[in-house]
């Protein structure tokens, strides 16, 4: 049985559904994200989660108790938002207190556990310094030693790192998984950001349009996405509009390409469908050495020119004009991306196993659009 449950939760406000039926099982100890564009739903889960917010329909189960009604104030949960929201008049170490002595624990018990928090998150010397005597990502901190003071069940995360600069962004989001794998501490976690979420989760639940589109650890969402949204908004991709004009045989034609893919059991033969091929399974080869033949299959060769070199250090990226309207960015180790310049005539090659090939309806068509408008 799952740790904490959400059944059937929907939440409206007036007109707008922001979640939908969400069913989402957490286990004990899981870091679980909540990944999606804006507007998605994920903080109106978190914060039914929390019980700031009552849902419509649905319930929430935590170790197996119904705490769907039970008041924010009763519900064993710890919260960290973006605006770290620590109390200016106070010191780290008064803050972290804060929730303890609301609870009336023994003074020496709070002095303990205060300086236990702070070693915990990389702070020991600085518990008598006020929040603006810290850096965001310090503030941020405290705020989660904050959160982790009352020993909560679960702890809530809504955005924590989306205020600080790149930099510390990637050392906190590891200090937090650390802490919450040294603490086996089961947590929710709200980003729009799919590289922290591939980065930090043990699953991802990936939502558009307060439903869940796909859930499933971070590995398997970018290699094998289910869904046309999930494909998009996770990860960098090439991607073609296309028909299958033989699941058997796994054949797909777009406007200007054929398409060697594997075959198709679950779609049909002339259905639309969206193909989708990750950058870093695409190799590059000069003009003038032919497709590179997989030995295992027939390859995708399509033929273009090189219309931008970016140098991303381990690998650098090449997007490559394939016609007069479509594009292919490939990316290659940086050893073997030295040979090629920008204007050089080249050949692309991906075996059909790197083809993803999803069905696309209405409602993926229009999901497409919102993911290319917010994928980061
Ligand atoms: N209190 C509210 N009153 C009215 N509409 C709301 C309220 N809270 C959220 N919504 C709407 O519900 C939908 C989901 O909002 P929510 O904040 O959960 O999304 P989100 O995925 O967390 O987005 P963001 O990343 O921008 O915070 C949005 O359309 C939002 O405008």
């Amino acid at each position: 049985m799952a740790f904490l449950e959400l059944k059937g939760l929907t939440k409206r406000f007036g007109q707008v559904t922001a979640v939908d039926q969400i069913a989402l099982p957490i286990n004990q100890g899981e870091f679980l994200t909540l990944l999606g564009p804006s507007g998605c739903g994920k903080t109106t889960i978190l914060r039914m989660v929390a019980g700031f917010e009552m849902p419509d329909e649905g319930s929430i189960l935590l170790d197996g108790d119904d705490i769907t009604h039970r008041p924010a104030s009763k519900r064993p949960m710890g919260m960290v938002f973006q605006s770290y929201a620590l109390f200016p008049h106070m010191t780290a170490e008064q803050n972290i207190a804060f929730g303890m002595e609301v609870k009336k624990q023994p003074r020496e018990q709070i002095k303990k556990r205060c300086a236990e928090l702070l070693e915990l998150v990389g702070l020991g010397e600085m518990g008598k310094r006020y929040p603006h005597q810290l850096s965001g990502g310090q503030q941020q901190r405290i705020a989660l030693a904050r959160a982790l003071a009352v020993e909560p069940k679960v702890l809530l995360l809504d955005e924590p790192l989306s205020a600080l600069d790149a930099k510390v962004r990637v050392s906190l989001r590891n200090e937090i998984r650390r802490i919450q794998q040294q603490l086996k501490m089961t947590a929710i976690y709200v980003t729009h950001d799919q590289e922290e979420a591939l980065a930090v989760s043990d699953r991802i639940a990936v939502m558009a349009k307060g439903k869940i589109e796909q859930l499933d650890h971070p590995e398997e969402i970018y290699v094998n996405p289910h869904t046309v949204f999930a494909a998009t908004f996770v990860g960098t991709s090439n991607q073609f509009n296309g028909v299958l004009e033989s699941a058997a045989q796994g054949l797909c034609k777009s406007a200007n390409q054929t398409f060697h893919v594997l075959a198709q059991s679950r779609l049909r033969d002339n259905e639309r469908v969206l193909i989708v091929v990750r950058p870093e399974e695409v190799s590059l080869h000069a003009a003038e050495e032919g497709p590179g033949m997989q030995a295992n299959g027939v390859a995708n060769s399509i033929a273009g020119v090189i219309e931008l070199r970016t140098f991303l250090g381990p690998f650098t990226r090449f997007h490559v004009k394939i016609d007069d309207s479509s594009t292919l960015i490939a990316d290659v180790p940086s050893q073997q991306g030295r040979g090629f310049a920008m204007g050089q005539q080249v050949r692309l090659s991906f075996r059909p196993e790197a083809c993803q090939v999803l069905p696309l309806d209405a409602r993926e068509e229009e999901l497409e659009k919102i993911a290319n408008a917010d994928a980061v």
